[in-house]
């Protein structure tokens, strides 16, 4: 794919605080028009490579470009301001004492244009009956839309949230969620979503990155990564895991789940199976495994099994077995998953 279709390249970044390296050798692209997620777990250095993007983090390697002009090398950091992004925080960062319309349009002083675009945003993102109103009278998920409003105001080429539904909880989360996808694909907007929730992040993105100690390590779709993650670490990112001790030998890795191909040297590795992926037969077949313990969680039953050498996890909508009982385990080879150990 040509880089112009890229709307930010992040290529080698860098970013070093003291001894501890943050962000390392990132690679990073989001394409005209998508929406990029990337995940990974707290102090994975995702908040501050989408700073570096934004401007308010300095790098020491690489660069970063938005729209095909470098905004960010050693030694060169173009303002925030001038780099045609719009930020959406955590905690959403409104100015408390100024109104929804005087925040949405607070990044346009001085624009002749100014009340028509805030007028025009406010109706897009349905705030209009509260652009008086003061942000702390306004439910979470009008707060979003406000500072979602304000990032858009800029027109920016780019909008980078972080972790944007973090504050949210339940139900209105999903209804915000929906809310701001819908917003962006309907205004055609390249966003970067930061996000530590696996579901927030492959129901809003259509591009995932994988982030662990710094480093982007795996890059691709949503269902693409789910199911062929190429190390323990992305595995573990997309959801639940069981993981058992593996062998390859001649191309076939080899467990107590079954066999697999494995385009891997002979030795030790592992293989991972989600709990959604295991199933039950009756006791005489199958791998033999006594269940160890049941709890319900609403629309599944997490169920604990223990065979001779592993303990295994499943989630099993419907029915569950009971705690004591003996049950046999089926594993569909496509859905094992051989990780480099
Ligand atoms: N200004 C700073 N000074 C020193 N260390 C920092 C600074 N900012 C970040 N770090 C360190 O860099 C690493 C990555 O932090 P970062 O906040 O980017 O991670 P994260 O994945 O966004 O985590 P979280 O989800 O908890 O915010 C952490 O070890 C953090 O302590």
């Amino acid at each position: 794919m040509a880089d112009t279709d890229a709307m930010v390249l992040v290529t080698g970044v860098s970013r070093v605080f003291g001894r501890r390296i943050a962000i390392d050798r990132a690679d990073l692209t989001l394409m005209r028009g998508r929406i990029l997620g990337l995940l990974g777990a707290s102090g994975s250095g995702k908040s501050t490579l989408l700073r570096t993007i934004a401007g308010l983090e300095s790098i020491d390697a690489g660069t970063i470009a938005i729209d095909g002009r470098v905004v960010s090398t050693p030694g060169l950091a173009l303002a925030p301001e001038n780099r045609r992004v719009g930020m959406v925080f955590q905690d959403f960062a409104l100015f408390p004492h100024l109104t929804v319309a005087q925040n949405v349009g607070f990044g346009l002083k001085g624009r002749a244009d100014r009340d028509a675009v805030v007028g025009r945003l406010l109706e897009r993102l349905r705030i209009v009956d509260q652009s008086q109103a003061f942000p702390h009278t306004l439910s979470g998920g009008e707060q979003q839309r406000v500072a979602l409003a304000r990032a858009l105001a800029r027109d920016p080429a780019v909008i980078l949230l972080d972790e944007p539904f973090s504050s949210l909880d339940g139900s209105l989360r999903g209804e915000v969620r929906e809310d701001l996808m819908e917003t962006l694909r309907e205004t055609g907007t390249s966003a970067i979503v930061v996000t530590h929730d696996a579901e927030d992040a492959m129901i809003m993105a259509e591009d995932l990155a994988l982030m662990d100690g710094g480093r982007v390590i795996q890059t691709g779709t949503p269902r693409d990564l789910y199911n062929n993650p190429t190390s323990v670490a992305a595995a573990r990112l997309l959801g639940p895991l069981n993981l058992v001790e593996a062998r390859v030998h001649q191309g076939v890795a080899t467990s107590v789940l079954g066999q697999k191909s494995a385009i891997l040297p002979d030795g030790p590795v592992r293989m991972g199976i989600r709990p959604t992926d295991l199933r039950l037969t009756g006791p005489a077949q199958g791998l033999q495994a006594r269940v160890a313990s049941v709890s319900f969680a609403g629309g599944y039953c997490v169920v604990r099994v223990k065979t001779d050498t592993v303990a295994l996890s499943l989630h099993l909508p419907g029915e569950a077995p009971r705690t004591g009982d003996v049950v046999g385990l089926t594993v569909d080879p496509a859905r094992l998953m051989v990780l480099p150990d």
